[in-house]
């Protein structure tokens, strides 16, 4: 078993967390966590993960294993273990890979400064992979950072929209009943063909449902139920919450998720991934305005417009000058599209002292960030060409950002002095 990289062990502050309704509602999450035993604080529930990630993909039909197929230039499994990260109550994340892929796996961490995650040889099938990680589990080796957990979470590492109140719901629930595991209603009706290819028998829809992840289950439970099963079961099953349930006559309690609880599994699902990644991280603009307080009305004008536009995202505005406190809490807060006011600089000085604070926050390592700096000019007073022709650094400075995962654009906007601000932004609208 791969030791965690050096920080990687106990619990961390929760990783970056996703703005606007995808984070879960905190007081849920403190009901939840006080039923489940794992509120901080108090004793708390020990709880750990495994994540199967090593397959092939074969169904993606690319050579790179879709837990390794990039996202928005990130490898698909940096979301997932994000997405477990934000959970601080996990305590440790057994990752299992391919030998071959290990040091794929390590330069994804490193890269993407994974905490908590340990890494253990993957096997043939998934259920020898699931195995795997539950034995580092299991043995308190001399050089491991890994306890034997109370709970142990199970999920694939190709789901990568799983949120804390569904873990905390399969945790609880397992905690109570030994097993628990999210499902879903089924999208196509299960038939049952004969030998001869013909419809046997369908199954009543309704009365069915669909076995997703997360599951989690008391560790013994589950650690029992992998070492007695066959090699048939290791070989060719496909549902952990069975196994519990034939060996351990532990029934699973189901928990009904939610609808991006999928599983990436065909190339589709990685252009779905994609889409629904760039609506969350769309979620939020903040205005950073000009430092000198004559012009910040310029931002405020522009809030409102963009307010009025895009009804569904949260428009925020700060001034760069307080950049100590608000700003920073902005890009804590897991921001990712700024719009940077310059009125009077002549050339983007505003948008470079955003662009350091942006870099020094890291904050785009696992996401790309959007910065687009706006310039007004009143054309009767600066003849354009002059003002593009500073503007013109910008291209140069986009190229230099964008290797940080920063997205530079400049947007010229050449208003009659006459005419007035706020009409010009009538004429953007
Ligand atoms: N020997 C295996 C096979 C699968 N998995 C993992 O189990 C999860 C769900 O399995 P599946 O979607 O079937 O992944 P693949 O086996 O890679 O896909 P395919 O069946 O298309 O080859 C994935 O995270 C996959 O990496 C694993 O850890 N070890
Ligand atoms: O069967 P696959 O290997 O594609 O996926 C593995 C599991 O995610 C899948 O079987 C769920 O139904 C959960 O048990």
């Amino acid at each position: 078993m791969e030791p965690g990289p050096p920080g990687s062990s106990g619990p961390v502050e929760p990783g970056p967390c996703l703005s606007g309704q995808r984070g879960a509602d905190h007081a849920a999450s403190a009901s939840l966590q006080s039923a489940a035993g794992t509120e901080p604080g108090r004793h708390s529930l020990a709880v750990a993960a495994v994540l199967p990630a090593g397959g092939c993909g074969e169904r993606m039909g690319v050579p790179t294993p879709k837990q390794f197929c990039s996202i928005l230039e990130r490898p698909l499994i940096s979301y997932t273990l994000q997405a477990l990260e934000r959970v601080c109550w996990i305590k440790d994340i057994v990752v299992a890979v391919t030998g071959e892929n290990m040091e794929v796996m390590k330069s994804i961490i490193q890269k993407y400064q994974h905490k908590r995650i340990s890494l253990v040889e993957a096997g043939v099938t998934r259920h020898r992979s699931i195995f795997s990680g539950l034995k580092a589990l299991a043995e308190d080796q001399l050089n491991s950072k890994l306890s034997k957990p109370e709970v142990v979470i199970i999920h694939d590492a190709v789901r990568p929209f799983v949120e804390e109140d569904v873990l905390l719901k399969v945790v609880t629930a397992a905690k109570e009943h030994g097993a628990a595991g999210a499902i879903r209603p089924l999208v196509s009706t299960v038939i049952s063909p004969s030998a001869d290819g013909c419809l046997d028998h369908s199954l009543e829809r309704a009365r069915h449902r669909a076995s997703e992840m997360p599951q989690a289950f008391l560790f013994d439970v589950i650690y029992e139920a992998y070492q007695q099963c066959t090699d048939y079961d290791l070989e060719f099953g496909t549902e952990c919450l069975q196994l519990a349930l034939k060996y351990c006559r532990t029934k699973a309690k189901l928990v009904e998720g939610s609808p991006d609880l999928w599983k990436v599994t065909y190339k589709r699902d990685l252009y779905a991934a994609e889409s629904i990644i760039k609506e969350i991280i769309s979620q939020e603009i903040c205005v950073v305005m000009d430092s000198k307080e004559d012009n910040k009305h310029v931002g405020h004008l522009l809030e409102e417009v963009l307010k009025s536009e895009l009804n569904h995202v949260k428009v925020t505005s700060e001034a760069l000058c307080h950049a100590g406190r608000h700003l920073q809490q902005i890009i804590l807060d897991q921001c990712y599209n700024f719009v940077c006011v310059n009125v009077m600089t002549s050339d983007f000085q505003e948008t470079q002292k955003l662009l350091s604070m942006l870099e020094e926050s890291n904050l785009s390592i696992l996401y790309p960030v959007v910065v687009v700096s706006v310039h007004f000019l009143d054309f009767k007073l600066v003849p354009p060409s002059q003002k593009m022709e500073n503007l013109m650094q910008i291209k140069e400075f986009s190229k230099k950002v964008k290797e940080r995962n920063i997205l530079l654009y400049g947007l010229l906007i050449s208003y009659p002095q006459d005419k007035g601000f706020r009409n010009t932004l009538k004429i953007i609208k």
